[in-house]
């Protein structure tokens, strides 16, 4: 797709409002950007997954957190040319929203919590939450109510209008707001237990759907979804084979630690042989995560603002930006 070695626009082709980087011109701008992280932080990122390369985090991730706080710094000087237009003073502008958006398995929560860390170092915004939209899913005896239990994630499996209400509360500038948690031990909504967002300068929402249009209600329009109040989204990308055996891996990985736990919803899996467990993460895959990917979070990737690719080992191969 992209031009050898650099970036490609629309020269000799159809005019597209993207513009994409393959890998090398994408890490050559991270040369150019001073790392804000020292040495006791970047052991400290180490430590959120053991297989995330450092290399990677400053090639790709701080020029993309630099990005971001380039962003924020526009959207800031906007505020205040509106604010001086209208003649209404406002206390402060409201939070900078980025979704994260992504299959099951695919990194969403690892870039999201590389992203956090970075953009905290940038002293503009140092107050930078990081949401996930899973503990908005419906707790498991609703969902079964509702005849979901096997449709995880799949969009109508979240009470949407809670979440909505919780991206308007933000972009409204209340000082604080708070969301439900999931536990992924447990595999349910934990009832009384939520996190609290004080005002943040960034929040970052991630999660499979956070890409979704609008539903169309039953008189036929459509009404505000999550993205209408993101100032940025992203889109982790790759293949579906690379995602399917990710999720596999990490299957396999979950029932070497959490499943034993015995409060975890797998501890019956915990025994499983290898073999088993790799027939039941598969069917997992099959039956709910990979339908999921394709009826429903693919076709939300072309709404995000940069869509990173990646290969299978992690490393990402390309960075698609949407034009201004
Ligand atoms: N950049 C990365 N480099 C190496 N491994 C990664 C990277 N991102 C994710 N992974 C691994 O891929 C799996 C899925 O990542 P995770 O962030 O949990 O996905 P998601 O939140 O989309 O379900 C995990 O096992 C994680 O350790
Ligand atoms: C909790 C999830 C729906 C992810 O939710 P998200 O944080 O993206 O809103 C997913 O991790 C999940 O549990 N899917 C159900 C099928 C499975 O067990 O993999």
């Amino acid at each position: 797709m992209s031009a050898a070695g650099g970036s490609s626009d629309d020269s000799g082709r159809e005019p597209s409002p993207y513009v994409e980087l393959d890998r090398d011109a994408w890490s050559a701008l991270g040369r150019e950007v001073e790392s804000p992280l020292s040495a006791d932080e970047i052991q400290r990122l180490r430590g959120l997954g053991d297989s995330l390369d450092l290399e990677e985090v400053e090639q790709v991730y701080l020029p993309i957190s630099r990005l971001l706080s380039m962003y924020v710094a526009a959207a800031g000087r906007l505020h205040r040319e509106q604010e001086s237009f209208l003649h209404q003073p406002q206390p402060r502008r409201t939070p900078f929203v980025i979704g994260v958006a992504g299959s099951v398995a695919v990194g969403k929560s690892t870039t999201a919590r590389v992203l956090q860390q970075l953009l905290a170092h940038w002293p503009e915004h140092p107050n930078v939450a990081l949401v996930t939209t899973d503990g908005f899913l419906y707790p498991n005896a609703e969902l079964e109510r509702r005849g979901l239990l096997q449709r995880k994630g799949f969009p109508e499996s979240y009470d949407r209008r809670a979440l909505l209400r919780f991206v308007v509360d933000i972009k409204s500038g209340k000082d604080e707001v708070t969301a439900p948690t999931y536990s992924h031990l447990v595999y349910d909504v934990v009832p009384d237990e939520r996190v609290v967002v004080q005002r943040p300068d960034i929040v970052i929402v991630e999660g499979l759907n956070v890409l979704q249009p609008a539903r169309v209600r039953d008189d036929g329009r459509a009404g505000l979804t999550l993205s209408d109040f993101f100032d940025f989204s992203v889109y982790v990308d790759a293949r579906t084979d690379d995602i399917r055996q990710w999720y596999v891996t990490r299957f396999l990985r979950l029932r070497e630690t959490a499943f034993r736990d015995p409060e975890s919803y797998f501890s019956k899996y915990a025994a499983l042989s290898e073999d088993e467990a790799v027939e039941m993460a598969s069917h997992l895959w099959d039956t709910i995560n990979g339908p999921n990917l394709t009826d429903n979070v693919l076709p939300t990737r072309s709404r995000a603002t940069l869509v990173l690719r990646k290969d299978r080992d992690h490393s990402v191969r390309y960075v698609r930006l949407k034009k201004l």
